[in-house]
């Protein structure tokens, strides 16, 4: 591994700033927290379809589709779950300083793990979305039957089942899907991103 005392940092003559100024809008993380089926996939898919028509230059990360790539060394102990969330979080920074608005769609269970994610931003860059809903309605739709595969042992340390999912002590941003509707989720975040500035 090389040793850091031997890498020097390398400034860009374009800042984070002037990239946010030529799309005309700031750039800040979504992060997406909340059990397997409450809806993380689904709200920041059409919220991202919203404010692609809105003209705001996005990107989305996911849970299922990163463990395929940059991730598919990692399992689901706790340590692996660190470590996969650690590295969300230094993509998601780079995509910040790209200047987009950056979506991002993982269980990330641990507060621990997520407020590490929140320190590597600066501040008003990680806005934190609790996707809420309930063990019983997330098992009732099962959208990729898994919850069915947890209960009969199948699959070992599922969260919600036999491994923890620690709520967001004070999310940016809460949305309950299993009071709510898909449209009204959306637009709840999307006024907030108004009402806040950085749209
Ligand atoms: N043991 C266990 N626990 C939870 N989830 C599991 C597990 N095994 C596989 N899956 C599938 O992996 C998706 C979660 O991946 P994440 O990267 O979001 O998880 S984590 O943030 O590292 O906890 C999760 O996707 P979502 O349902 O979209 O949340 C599941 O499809
Ligand atoms: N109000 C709602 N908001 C979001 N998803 C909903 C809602 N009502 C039902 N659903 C359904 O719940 C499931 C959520 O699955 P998904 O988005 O894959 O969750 P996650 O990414 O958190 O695992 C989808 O099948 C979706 O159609």
């Amino acid at each position: 591994m090389a040793k850091s005392e031997n890498i020097v940092w390398h400034d860009s003559k374009v800042t984070k700033e002037e990239r946010q100024k030529l799309n005309g809008h700031k750039s800040a993380v979504l992060w997406f927290t909340g059990l397997s089926g409450s809806g993380k996939s689904t709200v920041s898919v059409e919220l991202e379809k919203e404010l692609y028509k809105q003209g705001v230059h996005t990107y989305r990360l996911d849970g299922d589709n990163v463990r395929h790539g940059l991730n598919k060394n990692l399992g689901f102990s706790p340590e692996d779950r660190k470590e996969n969330i650690r590295r969300i979080g230094e993509v998601a920074k780079l995509m910040v300083d790209a200047g987009l608005f950056t979506l991002t769609a993982f269980i990330s269970p641990y507060r621990e793990d997520r407020d590490a994610v929140r320190e590597l931003l600066d501040d008003g860059e990680f806005i934190e979305v609790f996707v809420k809903a309930s063990v019983e309605a997330c098992e009732a739709r099962d959208p990729k039957g898994l919850y069915k595969k947890a209960r009969a042992g199948e699959i070992k340390g599922f969260t919600g089942i036999d491994a923890p999912y620690e709520e967001p002590g004070n999310p940016e941003i809460t949305v309950e899907t299993d009071q709510q509707s898909l449209e009204e989720s959306v637009q709840q975040i999307v006024d907030y991103l108004k009402e806040n500035g950085y749209l």
